[in-house]
């Protein structure tokens, strides 16, 4: 019997671990219904102590942002003990191992890349989100190599909107901007820009512009924000990551200007998208029919559920529905087994 029974009694079979982290860990799973493989979050509650809010935090930015480039969230299952976080699957691993594994990128694989990242922040800062703890180990796959962001745990909504200024230093320091490791206030989408800056850097680079053993060196490298330009970097590329590794956050570009670069739409003609495709949140009448089938329940009474996102059964499965559909597989729900009847025991 596996360690989660509750996983399996709310319509998931468990597989084998692909994460783990100072949160939890991460288990590959199958969604009994729908057969679609889901990742879950397990988090022990009374092991979070203090990070419990970062839990919170993360779920409810994580319910209210539907985009294709940042990693889909299906359902929630608490208990008194554990936490499930039920999210889209990314089979292509992390984009760190990406880069590790070609040394680095060309410069179209990169662009392509980094323009699904400026697609999924500029959406995150257009819904009054900051990340705050953008790093390539944060940005995932999917069997396509579409991108996925994760780790919403240390994004930030500021009460009074994008502009008003944060304090909390948090993040990675390798990733971290000037400003944030400072402990001077900051805007959040500033400090993404940089953190987009160093990804960038070793998606080009397949190594990163400010690094070392010793802190104090780390941090001294980050303020001063020189690092090394290879010699196969493009013009326009050097440009461009001078423009966003900017130590002074007044004079860093702006998502706004990112998205309009000359070598952000090279090779496109056009810049990344900035609208999420909320696919997610409209009706969609073929799934609605064939849950309504499957629950024999009326469509409209099933609408009138589903359209409250609340992230339960019901929601993840008509998500996951959906997936199916954007694949092309045929729409179907398991029946579900009924055990059978074990064999008497002849003595
Ligand atoms: C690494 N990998 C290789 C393959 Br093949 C699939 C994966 C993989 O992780 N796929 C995957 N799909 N969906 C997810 C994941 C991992 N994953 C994660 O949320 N993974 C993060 C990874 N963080 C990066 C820095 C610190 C921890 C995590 C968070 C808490 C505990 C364990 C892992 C989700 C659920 C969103």
């Amino acid at each position: 019997m596996s360690r989660y029974p509750t996983l399996r009694c709310c319509g998931y079979e468990l597989d084998r671990t692909i994460g783990t982290g100072g949160f939890g860990k991460v288990k590959l799973a199958t969604h009994t219904l729908t057969g679609e493989k889901v990742a879950v979050k397990i988090m022990d509650k009374t092991k979070l102590g203090k990070d419990l809010p970062r839990v919170k935090l993360e779920i409810s930015a994580l319910k209210s942002l539907s985009h294709p480039n940042i990693c889909k969230l299906y359902q929630v299952i608490e208990t008194e003990t554990h936490c499930y976080v039920v999210m889209e699957y990314c089979s292509g691993g992390e984009l760190f191992d990406h880069i590790v594994e070609k040394s680095r990128l060309s410069e179209m694989e990169s662009r392509m890349f980094f323009r699904q990242i400026i697609s999924a922040v500029s959406y995150l800062h257009d819904n009054g989100y900051a990340h705050r703890d953008l790093k390539p180990e944060n940005v995932l796959l999917d069997k396509e190599q579409n991108l996925k962001i994760i780790d919403f745990g240390l994004c930030a909504k500021p009460q009074g909107g994008m502009d008003s200024l944060l304090l909390t230093s948090c993040g990675s320091p390798t990733y971290a901007a000037p400003e944030l490791i400072q402990g001077v206030k900051y805007h959040g989408s500033e400090v993404d820009i940089w953190s987009m800056g160093v990804i960038l850097y070793a998606l080009l680079c397949g190594c990163l512009p400010f690094e070392s053993d010793n802190i104090d060196e780390l941090f001294k490298k980050i303020l001063r924000g020189k690092y090394i330009e290879p010699g196969w970097l493009s013009s326009g590329s050097k440009r461009l990551l001078r423009r966003m590794l900017c130590v002074d956050p007044l004079k860093r570009i702006r998502i706004n200007e990112l998205i309009n670069d000359p070598w952000i739409k090279l090779g496109f003609g056009c810049p990344p998208s900035t609208l999420s495709h909320a696919i997610d949140q409209r009706k969609d009448v073929e799934c609605l029919e064939v849950m309504s089938r499957h629950f024999n329940v009326e469509a409209e009474i099933l609408w009138s559920r589903l359209s409250k996102w609340k992230y339960d059964s019901e929601t993840a499965t008509y998500l996951l529905l959906l997936n199916l559909k954007k694949s092309g597989f045929p729409l179907m729900l398991k029946k579900k087994e009924i055990p059978k009847p074990q064999p008497e025991l002849i003595i």
